[in-house]
């Protein structure tokens, strides 16, 4: 079983022509509304791709809560363990130009108030032998927190350094298996633009200081681990992407979902990277999330 601990957010999109400077108000041409976060992106992943998943987190006591749980609830992902909080349902406010260019503001709210203690009460529920997935749209101090109990637990952490922050530098490192892309791999590493000798260089060393299995997604290219010594390489599929946004947090959920049903490591790598790579062929992130059965026909 897979627990996910993270965000539930609402993306409220607008379209206007072009952005608006500071100060001044434009007309938009669209508006729309796309349940997201990513905790909820991958516990949808996870689930679509055959898990029994449990979303963890907290939403507002406020209309947006049931839009932003309306996809979980209807792949029936328990959502015992999301908490409803005084703060409002988690926003993403987002503009995009004709020119695809985009300013987004994120309101973290209600993810903004998940605690140490809901870390306990989620591992509390968890059972050895389960997979924990935690991104970093929530408080440090919950991850953190989730990461020790998961230790003590003898749950297999799995953590994605996306969004890239100071404390995915930090605690990324405590994790049984790190999840990042090229961009966030190199921030953690601190050293500016690796080359891909220099990546899988740094893989290697960091690996056999720490035994942890790293994961690094390589956009159009694939995937790039180790794990136990052994460096995999995965491809997923030549396509013509309409939009990548959802690719990493599919990736994520086919990853989580297939170890937990105990494919071979880079079984699960292949599987993950062809999910991701159908998520490219369909605009937003939880509506392109492919379903088990398109991608298993791909491999
Ligand atoms: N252009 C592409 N063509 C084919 N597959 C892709 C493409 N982009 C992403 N993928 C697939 O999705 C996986 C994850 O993508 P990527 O490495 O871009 O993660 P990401 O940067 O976290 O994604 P995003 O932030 O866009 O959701 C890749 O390993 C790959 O399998």
């Amino acid at each position: 079983m897979i627990t996910v601990f993270g965000s539930i957010n609402m993306d409220l999109i607008a379209t206007p022509d072009r952005l608006p400077k500071p100060g001044e108000t434009v007309m938009g041409t669209s508006f729309t509304t796309a349940a997201g976060g990513k905790g909820a992106n991958q516990a949808l992943a996870a689930r679509r791709a055959g898990a029994i998943v449990r979303m963890a987190g907290a939403v507002g006591d406020d209309r947006l809560a049931s839009q932003a749980l309306a996809l979980l609830a209807d792949a029936a992902v328990d959502q015992n363990g999301v908490r409803v909080a005084a703060e409002a349902t988690g926003t993403a406010h987002i503009l995009v130009a004709a020119d695809g260019e985009n300013v987004i503001v994120v309101v973290p709210g209600a993810n903004g108030t998940v605690t140490g203690e809901d870390a306990k009460r989620t591992i509390g529920a968890m059972s050895r032998g389960d997979y924990l997935m935690l991104q970093f749209e929530i408080p440090a101090s919950a991850i953190e927190a989730a990461l020790v109990g998961a230790k003590q637990k003898g749950v297999t952490s799995i953590i994605n350094t996306a969004p890239f922050t100071g404390d995915a530098k930090r605690l990324g490192a405590i994790a049984d298996i790190l999840v990042a892309n090229e961009t966030e791999f190199d921030l953690f590493i601190g050293k500016g633009e690796l080359s891909d000798e220099e990546r899988e260089a740094t893989m290697r060393a960091l690996h056999a200081q720490s035994g942890q299995t790293i994961i690094v997604t390589l956009g159009a290219d694939g995937v790039v681990a180790i794990r136990k010594g052994e460096i995999h390489r995965a491809k997923g599929l030549a396509i013509e992407p309409v939009d990548t946004v959802g690719a990493g947090d599919t990736f994520c959920g086919y990853l989580a979902a297939s170890l937990d049903a105990g494919l071979a490591f880079k079984d699960a790598l292949r599987r993950a990277a062809v999910a991701g790579s159908l998520a490219c062929l369909k605009p937003g992130a939880q509506p392109s999330i492919p379903f088990a059965s398109a991608v298993d026909a791909e491999i």
